[in-house]
């Protein structure tokens, strides 16, 4: 079985946080309401589109309802690769790891049809065993059985995989599961969430050496 490196999305993998600041601006101008801050929007990321768009919601006054959850999903989905673009080194890490024989993964909270959206945009699609998105499962993170139902679709063993993910949510998900998580510094997350990590990578080029201790 091979060695599985399950990679969180938002954060982790891509800056999407400016296609997620531009839809839900789009969603503010169309409700009469100011735009965000890019900081106010990162801090918004990491528990999926319905909690994300409760935040915006709440934030600007605005009532949180279906049609608004609604209207934001198929904008961002529609839209979702315009500004989006892979962390630098990223690529270079999943070339690598790939040819030292590393299955990968995604496990993020986004909904699977924006996923699979982005992550065809990018070129990335067919790269990955499994893509466990937000609604792929009746959990996710950091419920651990996103991760594990993730990991089960990859055809993967807890006991010889690695989650790398950028938020509170990876953590707690990996902890629940018995993996290791590698915390990814150069995304959205705060310091304080990486509490419970087995390391804090300030760069994307520290993956594969990290990895390699992980799961010589
Ligand atoms: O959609 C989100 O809120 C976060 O997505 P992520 O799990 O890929 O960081
Ligand atoms: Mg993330």
């Amino acid at each position: 079985m091979p060695r599985l490196a399950v990679f969180d999305l938002d954060g982790t993998l891509v800056d999407s946080a400016p296609d997620i600041h531009a839809a839900l601006d789009r969603l503010m101008a169309a409700e009469g309401r100011p735009p965000f801050t890019r900081a106010e929007v990162t801090a918004m990321i990491g528990d999926g589109v319905r909690v994300l768009v409760q935040r915006a919601t709440t934030a600007r006054g605005l009532e949180f309802t279906e049609d608004r959850l609604a209207r934001f999903t198929a904008d961002y989905t529609a839209r979702a690769a315009e500004r989006t673009v892979l962390f630098p080194g990223i690529a270079e890490a999943l070339a690598a790891l790939q040819a030292a024989g590393w299955a990968l993964a995604v496990c993020t909270n986004k909904p699977a049809a924006a996923t699979a959206a982005l992550l065809a945009a990018l070129g990335l699609e067919g790269r990955f065993a499994a893509v466990g998105g937000g609604d792929s499962f009746p959990v996710r993170k950091p419920d651990p059985g996103h991760l594990l139902g993730t990991l089960r679709a990859a055809g993967g063993d807890p006991a010889r995989a690695v989650m790398i993910g950028d938020h509170r949510n990876d953590v707690l998900a990996a902890r629940g599961a018995g993996l290791p998580c590698l915390f990814a510094g150069w995304g959205y997350g705060t310091p304080a969430m990486a509490e419970g990590a087995a390391a804090t990578l300030a760069r994307p080029e520290a993956l594969v050496p990290v990895l390699r201790q992980f799961l010589p």
